[in-house]
C-alpha cells in the first residue's frame, strides 16, 4: 500500500474549495479509512492569480492540465471544474494514464457516462460520481449498493437546489424570482450559467443518471422531457397553496411493465406528501422498490461542503479499492434494454389555470371539451377578474393520459371564449399509483 495517496484537483471553485477543506480538516478520519495519508499534489485553475476563498499554498496551483494528467505522482484525479468538452478530454486522458477519477459533473455523466465508464474499466480504473446527483445525499451509492437487491419502480426527485431555493422563497416569503436567483448564485448553488438550473436541464441530467442506475437501462438525456420554472408565477404558487398543494420542480422516473417514463417539470405535490416539505437548497429522492416499498433520501443538494463530502467519500472508496486491488471492477453495464412509454401510457392528474370570457356558455364550452375527451374534473374554481370582463378558471383533473391532456390543451386555445391558458402543471400523488 502507498505511504501516501496524491490527489490532483481539476478546479478550485465552490466544490473544489470544499474538497480542500475536508481533506485538510478530516485527515485523521481519512487515514483511518484509507490506511495512508492523503495529499493534494496539484490544483488546476483557469486563473492562478485569482483571490481564493480557501487558504492554499500557491505552489500547488497550475494553469497547465498536464501537471496533473501526466504527473506520475498523482493517483486520483478529482474533476470539479464543470463543463463538458474540456472535462471529458481531461478525464479520458487521466484514465488512460491509469489515474482513478472522481467527478461532480452531471453534464458530463448524463451525456457521456457510458463511454467514460467503459474507458475507466478498460484501464482498470475507478470512475465515481456521487456528487453529480443531489449533492451531499448518497443517492447513487444507495441505488447501486443499498437497494441493489430490489427492483426500483419509481423515483420522484427534488434534485435541483437552486430551483428549490427559488420556489421556497417565492412561495413562503413572496420574494421575487430575480432576487432569489441572484441569492442562489451568490451562495454557490447555481451552475455557472444558471439557465441549466431554472430551465430544468440540470435536474434532467440528474434524472437521466438516476434512471440509468435505478432502472438499469441506458437512459439518455434526450429521453427526459423537460420544463423549467422560469414561467411559474406568484399566482400559481398561491393557487397551489389554496388547493392544498406545494409547487416543486420534480423529476419523475417511473417503470410500468418494463417501460419507463422520465420527466422534469414544475409539479404540484399534496401538502402532506413527504417531498412537499423539502425546502430551500435541500433535495430529496423518494424511491419506490418492489420489495422495500417506499424510502426517502434527504439532504443538502448543493453548496461547497455538502457536495465536497460526496466527492471525498468517492475518493475514499477509490483508495479502499486501491488497497484491495479491485479498482475498475464495480461499474456494471445496464441489465435491461431501454423501452420508453408512449404519451398514451403516461398517466397523471393536472392543474390548469385559464382566463375566459365572463359570459353565459363559456363554462359549458370548456366542460364539454373535457368531458368529450373523457377527462373529468376533481376540482373547479371560477372567479371574476377585477375590472375586466374575464373570469379566472382553475381546473384540477382526474387522472388522464398525456396525449389526451395535450390535445385538450391545444383545443382550449382554439375556443373563442378562452382568452389564454395561463398555466398548466402535472400533479403528483402520494402513493405509487397516483
Ligand atoms: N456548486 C454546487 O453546489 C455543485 C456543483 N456541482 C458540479 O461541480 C462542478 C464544479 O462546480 P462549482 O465548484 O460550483 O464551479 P465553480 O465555477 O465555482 O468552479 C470551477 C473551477 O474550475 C476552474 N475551471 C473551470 N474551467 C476551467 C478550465 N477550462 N481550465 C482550468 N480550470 C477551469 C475554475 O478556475 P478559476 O477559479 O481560476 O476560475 C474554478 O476554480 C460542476 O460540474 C458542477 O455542476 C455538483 C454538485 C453541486
Ligand atoms: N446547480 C445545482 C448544483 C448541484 O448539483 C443545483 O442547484 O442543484
Ligand atoms: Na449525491
Amino acid at each position: 500500500m502507498n505511504e501516501k495517496i496524491s490527489i490532483g484537483l481539476l478546479g478550485l471553485g465552490t466544490v473544489g474549495s470544499g474538497v480542500v477543506r475536508i481533506i485538510e480538516n478530516h485527515q485523521q478520519e481519512l487515514k483511518h479509512h484509507v490506511g495512508s495519508a492523503v495529499y493534494i499534489e496539484k490544483i488546476l485553475v483557469k486563473d492562478a492569480s485569482k483571490q481564493r476563498t480557501v487558504e492554499i499554498d500557491e505552489q500547488l496551483l497550475t494553469e497547465n492540465p498536464e501537471d496533473i494528467l501526466s504527473n506520475p505522482n498523482i493517483d486520483v484525479v478529482v474533476e470539479v471544474m464543470g463543463g463538458t468538452n474540456g472535462a471529458k478530454d481531461y478525464i479520458i486522458q487521466a484514465l488512460k494514464n491509469k489515474k482513478h477519477v472522481v467527478t461532480a459533473n452531471k453534464d458530463l455523466m448524463a451525456m457521456y457516462g457510458a463511454e467514460l465508464l467503459t474507458v475507466a474499466s478498460e484501464n482498470g480504473c475507478d470512475l465515481f460520481y456521487e456528487a453529480s446527483v443531489a449533492g451531499g445525499i448518497p443517492i447513487i451509492r444507495s441505488l447501486v449498493e443499498g437497494l441493489s437487491s430490489d427492483r426500483i419502480t419509481k423515483m420522484i426527485g427534488i434534485v435541483n437546489g437552486t430551483t428549490n431555493y427559488i420556489l421556497t422563497k417565492m412561495s413562503n416569503e413572496g420574494s421575487s424570482y430575480e432576487d432569489v436567483l441572484q441569492e442562489a448564485q451568490d451562495l454557490g448553488y447555481a451552475e455557472s450559467d444558471p439557465t441549466a438550473d431554472v430551465e430544468g436541464l440540470d435536474a434532467a441530467r440528474k434524472m437521466a443518471i438516476l434512471g440509468t442506475l435505478g432502472f438499469s437501462m441506458n437512459i439518455a438525456l434526450e429521453d427526459v422531457s423537460v420544463q423549467g420554472i422560469s414561467n411559474v408565477t406568484e399566482e400559481d404558487l398561491e393557487y397551489a397553496k389554496q388547493l392544498g398543494y406545494r409547487m416543486k420542480l420534480v423529476g419523475i422516473a417511473k417503470r410500468d411493465e418494463g417501460k419507463v417514463e422520465i420527466s422534469v417539470q414544475p409539479s404540484l405535490l399534496p401538502k402532506n406528501h413527504p417531498l412537499a416539505s423539502v425546502n430551500d437548497v435541500f433535495n430529496a429522492v423518494y424511491v419506490y422498490g418492489e420489495a422495500v416499498g417506499e424510502t426517502m433520501f434527504y439532504g443538502p443538494g448543493a453548496g461547497s461542503l455538502p457536495t465536497a463530502t460526496a466527492v471525498v467519500s468517492d475518493m475514499i472508496t477509490v483508495m479502499k479499492n486501491m488497497r484491495l486491488g479491485v479498482n475498475g471492477r464495480s461499474a456494471l453495464p445496464p441489465l435491461y434494454e431501454k423501452k420508453l412509454k408512449t404519451d398514451e401510457e403516461i398517466l397523471s392528474k393536472y392543474f390548469m389555470r385559464l382566463h375566459v370570457e365572463d359570459k353565459a356558455g363559456a363554462f359549458a364550452a370548456i366542460t364539454s371539451l373535457f368531458s368529450g375527451n373523457n377527462v373529468s374534473f376533481e376540482k373547479l374554481l371560477q372567479m371574476p377578474i377585477k375590472n375586466k370582463d374575464l373570469a379566472e378558471v382553475v381546473i384540477v383533473t382526474h387522472k388522464t393520459n398525456k396525449r389526451t391532456y395535450e390535445h385538450i390543451h391545444s383545443c382550449l386555445r382554439d375556443l373563442d371564449v378562452v382568452k389564454d391558458v395561463m398555466s398548466s402543471y402535472r400533479i403528483e400523488g402520494v402513493s405509487y399509483d397516483e
